[in-house]
């Protein structure tokens, strides 16, 4: 399972934790603006927006599972088991794989009200990858500064949600999502006030008490609830390393720790963290075993090459001895 959140401080920032049982050896890939970006049923891109983000890399295709373009509009695919569902080819529409959408939507688009409207014409089309990367059942989140929206295939059809939280994980449905809100509205930052039985004496033991009743298991939708309260609530200076710091925090409310989630014989882990300075093309991360944040800034390649760049995560704890 994954969650992914937008944050505004001075900057605005993308990012996600990825939470699986193994990884696909992902890379952080800039995509420069003249890589050909080919699409199974429509005209290639041969001159696009630049990208960054977290992809695997199979055949030269970067298959992103995030990504941030130059313009600042982000966008990240969950999973989103069961619910998902791509259709056969439509004539009528533009007919996009679903790991040709990133690419297609961050490579023309500067905001998600241009997204929305260009959405009303596209087809999540069933054509996989390959036979050995076949098709994931997933759901997207698009953000940029001002709005987020949501993206399901499902058997009705395309649907587009606005995401007034700015947060996704994976399922229910997101309408099921915003609704499982409702039952958290009583929940506060403050401490509570005896609603309970004013005639009891009832005692503020403890700080925190006003969210008592917060979800803090791993599943889906108590993950949701999570990850919009602490963000909904997160305050944060105004620099770069105090917003990331509060990103990072922000997903960390959601993240899962090896042992608390059994898949087999393997248990599921966050993989990697993301925070992506939206404003600056810079994309930092953490790995489960490195907590010390790494980054790479997209600016300092050349953007106008034809070439996919990809950096390695750096894996393994950066310790910092002070003696
Ligand atoms: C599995 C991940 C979601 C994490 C998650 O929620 N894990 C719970 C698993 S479980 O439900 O608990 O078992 C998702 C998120 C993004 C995905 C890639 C997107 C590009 C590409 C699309 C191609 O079509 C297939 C290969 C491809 C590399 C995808 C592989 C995989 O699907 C990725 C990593």
């Amino acid at each position: 399972m994954c969650t992914a959140a937008n944050y505004t401080a001075t900057d605005h920032y993308f990012g996600r934790n990825l939470d699986l049982e193994y990884s696909y050896n992902e890379t952080v890939t800039v995509t420069p603006r003249n890589y050909v970006f080919k699409f199974r049923q429509v005209d290639e891109l041969r001159s696009h927006h630049a990208l960054i983000g977290i992809s695997t890399n199979v055949d030269g295709y970067p298959l992103y599972y995030d990504a941030t373009n130059e313009k600042g509009l982000s966008m990240a695919g969950l999973n989103f088991p069961e619910n998902a569902d791509y259709k056969p080819e439509d004539p009528k529409k533009i007919n996009i794989t679903p790991f040709e959408f990133i690419p297609w939507v961050l490579g023309q688009y500067e905001t998600v009200a241009e997204v929305k409207e260009a959405l009303k014409d596209i087809n999540l089309v069933n054509i996989s990858f390959s036979k050995e990367y076949p098709l994931s059942p997933l759901h997207w989140i698009i953000s940029d500064r001002e709005e987020s929206i949501t993206v399901e295939s499902v058997k009705e059809g395309l649907h587009v949600y606005d995401n007034p939280v700015g947060v996704l994980t994976n399922n229910p449905t997101f309408d099921k999502q915003l609704f499982n809100l409702n039952n958290y509205m009583t929940l506060s930052i403050d401490p509570p006030k005896n609603n309970f039985a004013p005639d009891l004496v009832l005692d503020t033991y403890s700080r925190g008490m006003g969210a008592i009743g917060l979800p803090g298991d791993l599943s889906s939708s108590s993950r949701f609830v999570k990850a919009v309260f602490t963000k909904i609530n997160s305050v944060s200076g105004s620099s770069e390393s105090e917003a990331i710091s509060q990103f990072f925090h922000i997903l960390g409310s959601a993240a899962q720790q090896r042992g608390c989630v059994r898949l087999g014989d393997k248990y599921e882990i966050t993989i990697y963290s993301s925070c992506c300075n939206t404003d600056k093309g810079i994309y930092y991360y953490k790995t489960y075993e490195n907590s010390q944040i790494s980054g790479v800034d997209m600016h300092k390649e050349n953007l106008d090459s034809e070439e996919i760049i990809s950096y390695s995560l750096i894996e393994g704890q950066q310790i910092k001895m002070q003696n």
